[in-house]
């Protein structure tokens, strides 16, 4: 059987709390994402700790800067061997080339292309005409020329961007069961519509970490795919 492709977004701001949470789901998750709350808040120290726990680790920190100063960044995270590292494509392709020169051999560095909490009438407000699903698609070509490894989008446009790059690595967050709370995301889906999609890594945070019952959570998900 393939991995697990559900990493927990560990959006915790206390690190015992969120150390407790990921031991708990472990059996029933592929890896930790640990994005900017839990950078901001613990630092390398904080990775180290989580790292303790044998999972893979997802470092969303979503650099966008200029080339030099993005690349300066990913050398300095070099010592905590992420397995999956994020930069916004928006940065340009320059930035992204440098990017990926920058990270470690074992490194998966994937490109934020529309962040999954906007739709069509933000997109706008920031100047970018059309489709949430073209602007995703414009932006994956630019990552796969920069010669990254793949993309995060939401699961509306995963099966479009697979189809069109067979073997990028597809990050898909904005995940919901069906009926979940939404929150602050717009363009949601099912884990499983993300996967039949062709997703490679399912993102989840509050379905599981907000549930009264988070191991129940995470198997009854894991139980859908
Ligand atoms: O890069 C990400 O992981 C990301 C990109 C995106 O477009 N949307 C998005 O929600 N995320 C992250 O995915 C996680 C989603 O968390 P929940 O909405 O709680 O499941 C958060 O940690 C976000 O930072």
């Amino acid at each position: 059987m393939s991995r697990n492709p559900i990493y927990l977004a560990l959006d915790l701001p206390r690190l015992d709390a969120a150390e407790a949470l990921a031991r708990k789901v472990a059996g029933h998750i592929g890896g930790l994402k640990l994005g900017l709350e839990f950078f901001c808040a613990h630092g390398h120290h904080g990775v180290h700790e989580i790292a303790k726990l044998g999972l893979p680790i997802f470092l969303d920190l979503k650099l966008h800067d200029i080339p030099n100063t993005v690349a300066g960044a990913m050398q300095a995270i070099h010592v905590l061997e992420p397995a999956i590292v994020t930069v916004h494509a928006s940065g340009g392709r320059a930035m992204m080339e440098d990017a990926k020169a920058a990270a470690g051999e074992h490194c998966k560095v994937v490109a934020v292309t529309m962040l999954t909490s906007l739709d069509e009438n933000d997109l706008a407000r920031t100047g970018v005409a059309g489709s949430a699903h073209d602007q995703v698609l414009r932006l994956a070509d630019l990552a796969h020329s920069a010669g990254l490894d793949g993309i995060v989008c939401s699961g509306q446009e995963v099966a479009a961007v697979h189809k069109q790059w067979k073997d990028g690595y597809f990050v898909v967050p904005g995940l919901r069961p069906a009926n979940g709370k939404l929150g602050d995301q717009k363009r949601a889906v099912t884990p499983r519509e993300a996967r039949d999609g062709g997703a490679s890594v399912l993102v989840i945070g509050r379905p599981i970490t907000r549930a009264e019952d988070p191991l129940a959570a995470a198997r009854a998900i894991e139980e859908t795919l």
